[in-house]
């Protein structure tokens, strides 16, 4: 296989196995972001960082010591985007654990996941993220 072609299947994140040796055969390989998640590898992000996306095209709130960029979901969520933006760039979780939301609700916060606080700035989650306090999304 020319090297130009093999550099642009690399970049499509297509690697033919066995180098074309053996057929057709091609495997993708997951995105940096689907590694992370598949390895549960957060970036740490800490509160300065997260107060510096406060703004209606720009939305970081933290939820249960995690790191959600919720720019695109404002103008969709349910509950309106008043009452996200009242927290943004700053802690969200009382305020969404007051409202009681679905598990459906939690299981969307998932696609909005961007890091997680450091250590030393969380309350819910130790450092191995074991849950320090009842009922709140694994
Ligand atoms: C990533 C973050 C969030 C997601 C994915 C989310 C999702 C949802 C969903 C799906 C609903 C519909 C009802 C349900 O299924 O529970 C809802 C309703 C609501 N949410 Fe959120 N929400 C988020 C953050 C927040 C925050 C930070 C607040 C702050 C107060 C909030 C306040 C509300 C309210 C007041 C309702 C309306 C409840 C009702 O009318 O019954 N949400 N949210």
């Amino acid at each position: 296989m020319s090297s130009a072609l093999s550099n642009l299947l690399q970049s499509l994140r297509i690697v033919p196995l066995g180098h074309g040796k053996q057929g057709s055969k091609v495997m993708v390989v997951p995105s940096e972001k689907d590694r992370l998640k598949a390895a549960e590898i957060l970036p740490e992000i800490a509160l300065e960082e997260v107060a510096q996306h406060d703004s209606f095209d720009d939305c970081w709130v933290v939820i249960y010591d995690r790191v959600y960029d919720v720019t695109h979901f404002l103008r969709e969520h349910p509950g309106g985007d008043d009452v996200i933006m009242d927290h943004a760039g700053r802690d969200a979780t009382i305020a969404f654990h007051g409202t009681g939301h679905s598990r459906d609700a939690v299981e969307q916060m998932k696609h909005f996941l961007i890091g997680e606080l450091p250590v030393q700035q969380r309350i819910f989650r130790t450092g191995k993220n074991k849950v320090l306090s009842s009922g709140i999304p694994e």
